[in-house]
């Protein structure tokens, strides 16, 4: 049984939630759904857990792109409804014929809506009761020898890529685990309704059973949408089959970014993006360099441009006068390439860059493209968009307003400097003693690397060099009681703030994060900085993912603390390749607070967003 459904605007308008479901939800699984995943460009997911105390759910959600609509479905975790996407894709099919934007009252919609479940209900169940079905669709796999697994009943567990854990556990990149094979069945009946080109070859079940069940499903929805306020006017388009190289025939979508002689699809892209930003784009995304963009990206096409160019002009004049189709997965695809493909060059994280192009895919699909719109730029729109969103913190962390307010309530402000070893921990907590002090904020340093060698002489250094007090009791000490002591020490002489250095440790060395964990538990410090270098590639995601996961399994709080920002160092030596910014931030949710810049006190700076998107879009 559901918890709720409810279907609301991208703007936050709820125009129906489901009646019958009068189920109060406990905490707040949407606004947690929307903040936490919607938001932060994980919609590609395909399901959310919301856990709180007393409250388990999971969360499913499909989007109506072109008319801005959003749909969710809350059940108990524990659940594992087989009819949920099944029930969405019928719920936004069926609210789209009877929406309208002027309208606000969606009370005919609860019968349609009642009919949809039933209707859900009983072909989760026609399906469960049709074991043959599922004997059918193994053998038929395994003679296709498709990706598609089965575990060892026979029963379907997944049509994505499957990840073979250490532990056995048979998991979905796409989130699911393990899940009965109606589940997924249902899940291909689901989108079968939504995607008329199914063929036998991809199907993973019995093909006649599916148009039975199929043309069952869509003569009892004329019926249900007949009971509604409007008739279903919109006929289903089936969709053709897209054969990449032909030329444009009649008025139809082909949105593929041009092929030069040489079949180089980064090269075609960088072209098309040129002809987008010059002659079709409503909206630029660089629209102050696109001069010294188109002379960057002229380097790229380099001769092979003019015949290139020439193409694109003429299939993006095809694509303009088709613009008025919606999008489909497979439009979007060749775009969404060629950024994955550029994000990876300015070093984000592959999975990262994988999970924002799916998430970007997620938000487009369905929508309407404006006439004069190429469809790269439009990807490229919404991908800048995205990561403007992921960049820009969520909460403000002012360092210097919380100095004060802490000062205040007369105890110091502490902050701890965390990360793995090298990164630049000491030489960055001395620059940001160094922009306190610039501030009349007194600081004091903490000397809590008490195992490496020469780590407490180097802090020293700098302490004498800034002239401000440092607390030090040499080595091997426990580092969580040294930062007790300090904080104390700083408290009776009335310090503003204490900077904590600790040594630098692996995110897999379990010993030195139980220490850590241990520090941060004791002290309970204001701010937890992990420090990462701008120099690493997919490392930045297992650092920051693994620190995380340590600090909360070694806690012996409920509610342990996490990283809460993000400094990044040496970004003076990694000219454009700035996406380990993105991969930090993406994966820790914790916005980059600091930019360090160079050797010298002086080299801190703070994140300017908008330059490093457009870098990393470049
Ligand atoms: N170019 C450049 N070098 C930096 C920057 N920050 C730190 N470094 C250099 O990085 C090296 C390591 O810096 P440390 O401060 O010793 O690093 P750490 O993380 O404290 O090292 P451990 O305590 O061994 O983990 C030093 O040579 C620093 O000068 C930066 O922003 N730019």
């Amino acid at each position: 049984m559901l918890e709720q459904l409810l279907i609301f605007t991208r703007g936050g308008l709820i125009l129906w939630t489901c009646k019958e479901l009068s189920n109060a939800l406990k905490g707040s699984p949407i606004d947690t759904l929307i903040r936490s995943c919607l938001l932060e460009e994980r919609s590609g997911l395909a399901s959310y857990d919301y856990d709180a105390p007393g409250a388990n759910y999971t969360l499913k959600w499909t989007f109506h792109n072109d008319l801005g609509l959003v749909f969710v479905a809350v059940y108990q975790k524990i659940l594992h409804l087989l009819y949920v996407d099944d029930l969405l894709s019928m719920v936004k099919r069926e609210f789209s014929v009877v929406y309208d934007p002027s309208k606000t009252d969606y009370s005919c919609f609860d019968d349609v809506y009642r009919q949809l479940r039933l209707e859900a209900e009983a072909r989760a169940e026609e399906i469960k009761k049709s074991s043959k079905l599922g004997a059918r669709i193994v053998s038929k796999k395994q003679e296709q020898g498709q990706k598609t697994k089965f575990d060892q009943g026979g029963k379907r567990i997944g049509g994505g890529n499957l990840k073979n854990d250490n532990d056995g556990d048979n998991k979905l990149e796409n989130g699911y685990v393990n899940g009965d094979s109606l589940n997924e069945d249902v899940k291909q009946r689901g989108s079968v309704n939504d995607k008329e080109n199914m063929s036998s070859n991809n199907g993973a079940f019995d093909v006649n059973k599916l148009q039975k069940l199929r043309s069952k499903g869509s003569k009892k929805n004329d019926t249900v949408v007949s009971k509604g306020s409007k008739p279903d006017t919109k006929k289903k388009v089936t969709k053709k089959n897209r054969v990449w190289d032909e030329k444009p025939q009649e008025v139809k979508l082909d949105y593929t970014d041009p092929v030069t002689e040489n079949g180089d699809e980064h090269v075609n892209y960088v072209a098309a993006a040129i002809e987008g930003e010059s002659m079709m784009d409503k909206e630029e995304v660089f629209s102050s360099d696109s001069e010294e963009e188109e002379e960057d990206d002229d380097q790229v096409v380099d001769g092979s441009k003019a015949g290139t160019k020439s193409k694109g002009w003429f299939s993006s004049m095809f694509q303009s006068i088709a613009g008025k189709a919606n999008l489909e997965r497979a439009d979007l695809e060749p775009a969404l390439k060629g950024l994955k493909d550029r994000l990876m060059t300015k070093n984000v994280a592959e999975e990262i860059a994988e999970k924002l192009c799916e998430s970007v895919a997620t938000s487009l699909e369905g929508k309407k493209l404006g006439s004069f719109t190429r469809i790269s730029s439009t990807v490229q729109a919404a991908m800048e968009d995205a990561l403007v969103r992921i960049l820009t913190p969520k909460r403000s962390i002012d360092i210097l307003r919380d100095v004060h307010a802490a000062k205040e309530q007369g105890k110091p402000y502490v902050v701890v400097f965390v990360g793995v070893n090298g990164v630049g921990k000491s030489t960055n907590l001395a620059k940001v003693a160094y922009w306190l002090l610039q501030h009349k904020v007194s600081v004091m340093m903490a000397a809590c690397d008490t195992f490496r060698s020469g780590a407490v002489e180097q802090l020293r250094t700098h302490a004498r060099r800034l002239q401000i007090p440092i607390f030090e009791k040499g080595y091997e000490k426990d580092p969580a009681i040294v930062a007790k002591e300090a904080i104390q020490e700083a408290t009776r002489n009335g310090s503003d703030v204490v900077l904590v250095d600790t040594a630098g440790r692996m995110q897999d060395n379990e010993p030195l994060m139980r220490a850590l964990s241990k520090l941060i538990y004791l002290n309970s410090p204001d701010l937890v900085l992990f420090v990462g270098e701008a120099l690493v590639g997919n490392d930045a995601v297992d650092q920051l993912s693994k620190f995380n996961q340590k600090l909360a399994d070694l806690s012996n709080s409920p509610n342990p603390r996490l990283i809460d920002g993000i400094l990044l160092t040496k970004f003076d030596t990694i000219d454009d390749k700035v996406g380990a910014a993105l991969s930090m931030v993406y994966i820790s949710g914790a916005p980059v607070m600091f930019v360090g810049c160079g050797q010298s006190y002086t080299d801190l700076k703070k994140l300017n967003v908008k330059s490093i998107v457009k870098t990393l879009l470049k």
